[in-house]
């Protein structure tokens, strides 16, 4: 694929995550080789305890991996004090959960606002409100607005700050099928139109469908990785 003929985003070696559970020695990662690209969607499949959380937080700079090695671009990441990973998360990374983690106290514009104002080159918010559908809603606080509009104020935040990578956790875990598809195509037109990297991280094999790449992790290894040629547009995704 001519993506990968590009000089990969991130480049993750042997990767490991080892936690002390009292004497017992948890390995959550045991030696994950990961690339990421720019303009790629990658999915992260995995049945729960599998690592892919892990893998983001590691990917995300909210953790170090305890060995192997993590570039970003010529950065090493594995050896980066907590001061330039804050600097690496604030600049490159957005970040979308499950449960949209928006300030409860702020209005869909000014959740947004936070994220821009530590950006060096953030996007304007009223046009990625536009870009939301949520131009109406800029005003309401978070519990005035449904599951799917919360979600899509959090990606809008999220994107704001124009990071490299988008990394999404169970981004439709919360959400029905129409409203999960929304969310989806946000997530692919972020990646095709600005030729960002964007990683999900799900349970759903459904959403593999629309995968540049699928990366299988099982018990805290690669089990396979799958390239899609043809990935389904995120209005076709089902399940
Ligand atoms: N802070 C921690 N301390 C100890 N063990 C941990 C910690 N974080 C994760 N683990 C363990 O590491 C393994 C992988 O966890 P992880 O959350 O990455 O899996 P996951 O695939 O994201 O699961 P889920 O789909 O349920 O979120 C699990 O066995 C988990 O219990």
């Amino acid at each position: 694929m001519t993506k990968h003929m590009n000089k990969p985003l991130i480049v993750g070696t042997n990767l490991e995550m080892k936690y002390l559970m009292g004497e017992v020695e948890v390995y959550a990662l045991k030696g994950v080789n990961v690339n990421l690209y720019d303009s790629e969607l990658v999915v992260v499949l995995g049945p729960s305890g599998s690592g892919k959380s892990t893998l983001l937080n590691i990917i995300g700079g909210m953790d170090r991996p305890t060995r192997g090695e993590l570039y970003y671009q010529s950065q090493a990441l594995h050896e980066a004090d907590s001061k330039e990973l804050t600097y690496y998360r604030r600049s490159e990374v957005g970040f979308i959960f499950q449960f949209y983690n928006l300030m409860p106290n702020l209005t869909a514009y000014e959740n947004i606002n936070l994220s821009v104002q530590i950006a060096r080159n953030p996007f304007n918010i009223d046009n990625l409100l536009n870009q939301v559908g949520l131009s109406d809603r800029k005003d309401h606080f978070p519990s005035q607005l449904s599951g799917g509009e919360q979600q899509r104020v959090a990606i809008a935040r999220a994107i704001a700050k124009n990071p490299r990578m988008l990394l999404c956790d169970e981004p439709t875990g919360a959400l029905d099928l129409p409203t999960g598809r929304q969310i989806l195509k946000l997530l692919r037109d972020f990646c095709q139109e600005y030729q960002k990297s964007v990683v999900i991280i799900t349970h759903n094999t459904a959403i593999s469908e629309m995968a540049d790449r699928v990366i299988h992790l099982k018990d805290g290894n690669v089990d396979y990785v799958e390239e899609n040629q043809n990935p389904v547009a995120a209005e076709q995704v089902s399940w």
